[in-house]
This record gives structure tokens, C-alpha cells and sequence, in this order.
């Protein structure tokens, strides 16, 4: 051993208590030649410090991502800084079996790396130490975290009963249909929809029943509108549908559609089937609307008027009659 080479015996005592740790410590040459495997990495890969030793990280673990690691090292050894690699960038180096006990599910150890380059005594940086520490317990917990989020985030625009966007969610979406026309100019339909007499289904098969008609009502509103519509429940028994890119023209297609559809649809309950029908209010979008809750309220007086005639009809006004 020559002076400049580093005492891999010193460094290996001098780094004991590393190895008592819970952290996974490899030291690697210029080579990539393992000199130091320590406990936590022999009981995570089943490979022995021994069987490594002096032997080519890459040869030994060819499923390492060789190219972008060599790239990491490289740097290291080039510029004498410290690197970190987060489990965020990458989930692992080391593609080990988690064995946590509170986070058994886990696909694997999830990792942080930080590589450190080690000086001899005469300065130069010759080897390179990688610490791996087991960070499975955190990524799992903000997986979590993120998946319980996005499910907040979906009821927090649903409604429970039917699943359609509740009426908070659907108002932003109205909204943003409204900004999108100032610029675009390209039409919108809305059209605001009431069960008829729905009081009388309540009071006559009870509110189960009526639940189970607004909720089949709800699905016959999705079947009816594309995609990109935006259908919401805007209270007990009204509901809101914003036909994106329409005509009010081309939106009585959908009307009658949705009347065959209602026509049609005979809940059963006991010995009896509860039919009922619709009113609607229709008004296409225009320049004349100062804020969108003009739109709401012309497309409310529709539906108004709707009522006041009979009921089971739609009504069709505009602002730029
Ligand atoms: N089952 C059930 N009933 C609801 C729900 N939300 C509101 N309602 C009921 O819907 C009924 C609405 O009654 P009204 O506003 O008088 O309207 P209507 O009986 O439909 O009469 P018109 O709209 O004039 O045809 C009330 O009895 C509410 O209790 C709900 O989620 N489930």
C-alpha cells in the first residue's frame, strides 16, 4: 500500500459505528470496485462483503441503472461535493425487499442516497462512499397521504347520492365556461332541470324512494350528455347541465333525448312503478351576460315558466331576443 491509498482497514474501523447503524454504506475506487459492503447491505442484498470485495459494483449488480450512476460518481469524484438522490427522483438504487412492519405493503425499500467523496491523506478524492438509508416508512406514509388527498379532493367535488359534481364544484366549472367564451365565443347551453311534483313521490313512497329517483335520474342525465358536459346536482331535485360547444338548437336534440329516456323509466317500488316527468329551462350563452350567475338566473326563470304552463315541457329563452 502506498502512501497516498487511503488505510481501508483504518476507514473501516474509523467507520464501525456506521455500520451498527441502520444505514447501508458501500465505498467504491475510481473503478467502481467495492471496498466496503457493510452489515445492512449484506442483510438486504444476501451478498457478503467478502464475495464483493475489489469486485465491480456493475459487474456484480447488473441491474443497476450503470449509466446515470456512473454519471452521479463521476461528478463526485470530479467536483469533491457531496450529492444526494431522494426516493422523489428515484424510489431506489438498490432494488431491496422492504421488511418494515407497519409498512409491510410496500413494493420495496423505498431509499435516499447520498454519496460522499472520500479524500486520502494527501487529498486527492479516490474513493467514493454511497450511504443508502431506508426511507420506507416516509414514502409510504406520503403516498398515503397524496392517495387520501386525491380521494378528498373527488368527494370534495361529488355528490354522495348520485355522484354527480355537487353544486359548488359545478359553479367553478360554470365559471370557467363563462371566462373560456369571453375569449373563444364559442357557444354554451345550459339547462336547468326539475323533477315535477316531486314533494308528491316523496310523501306517497317515502324518501328511500325518492332517493332512488333522483338517483336513477342522475344516471339517465350522464347517459344522455358527452363527456366534456358538465351535469350537476344544483339542489334536492334540480339539476344543471352545461352543454359545452352547443347551440341551444342543437341542444333540443339532447332534450328530447332525455325526455324518451325519463318517458320511458319505470321505478319499481312494492307492487307499483313510480313514472314521473321533467321541466326545463334553456338558455344559450351570450355577450349580454355581465357575470354567470345572470345566465343561472335567466336559465331558473325558464324553468320557472316551465312550471307556471303545466310542467313537462321545457322552456327556451334568450338574452339576445
Ligand atoms: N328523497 C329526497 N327528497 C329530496 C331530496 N332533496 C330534496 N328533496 C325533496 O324534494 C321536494 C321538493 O319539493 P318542492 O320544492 O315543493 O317541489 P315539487 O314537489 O317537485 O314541485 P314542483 O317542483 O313545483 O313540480 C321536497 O319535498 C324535498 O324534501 C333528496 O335528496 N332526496
Amino acid at each position: 500500500m502506498t502512501a497516498t491509498e487511503p488505510n481501508i482497514e483504518e476507514l473501516h474501523l474509523q467507520l464501525g459505528l456506521l455500520q451498527m447503524l441502520d444505514v447501508g454504506l458501500v465505498v467504491l475506487d475510481k473503478d467502481y470496485n467495492i471496498y466496503l459492503w457493510n452489515t445492512f447491505m449484506e442483510n438486504h442484498s444476501g451478498r457478503l462483503h467478502s464475495r464483493l470485495y475489489k469486485k465491480n459494483l456493475f459487474e456484480c449488480f447488473s441491474e443497476l441503472p450503470a449509466t446515470w450512476f456512473r454519471r452521479k460518481i463521476e461528478s463526485v469524484f470530479t467536483l469533491k461535493n457531496r450529492s444526494f438522490i431522494t426516493w422523489e427522483q428515484r424510489p431506489y438504487l438498490f432494488h431491496f425487499k422492504s421488511y418494515r412492519p407497519i409498512t409491510g405493503n410496500a413494493p420495496h425499500m423505498y431509499q435516499n442516497v447520498t454519496l460522499i467523496p472520500l479524500s486520502s491523506p494527501d487529498g486527492k478524492v479516490n474513493h467514493v462512499g454511497i450511504l443508502i438509508y431506508d426511507v420506507t416508512d416516509a414514502a409510504m406514509g406520503r403516498r398515503a397521504l397524496e392517495k387520501a388527498n386525491g380521494q378528498l379532493e373527488k368527494l370534495s367535488r361529488t355528490d354522495a347520492l348520485t355522484g354527480l359534481f355537487n353544486r359548488g364544484f359545478w359553479e367553478s366549472q360554470m365559471l370557467h365556461e363563462f371566462n373560456r367564451f369571453a375569449r373563444t365565443q364559442s357557444p354554451s347551453t345550459l339547462i336547468m332541470v326539475d323533477i315535477d311534483h316531486f314533494k308528491r313521490i316523496n310523501d306517497t313512497y317515502g324518501h328511500p324512494a325518492g332517493d332512488e329517483v333522483i338517483r336513477q335520474l342522475s344516471a339517465c342525465l350522464q347517459e344522455a350528455t358527452r363527456n366534456t358536459d358538465i351535469v350537476g346536482r344544483y339542489g334536492g331535485e334540480e339539476f344543471a347541465l352545461l352543454l359545452v360547444d352547443t347551440k341551444a338548437s342543437q341542444a333540443n336534440i339532447l332534450v328530447n333525448r332525455l325526455r324518451d329516456a325519463v318517458d320511458s323509466l319505470a321505478i319499481p317500488h312494492l307492487d307499483e312503478s313510480i313514472t314521473f316527468t321533467l321541466s326545463m329551462g334553456m338558455v344559450e350563452i351570450s355577450n349580454l351576460f355581465q357575470t354567470y350567475e345572470q345566465w343561472i338566473q335567466l336559465a331558473d326563470q325558464a324553468l320557472y315558466q316551465s312550471k307556471q304552463n303545466g310542467r313537462n315541457r321545457v322552456t327556451v329563452l334568450s338574452m339576445d331576443e
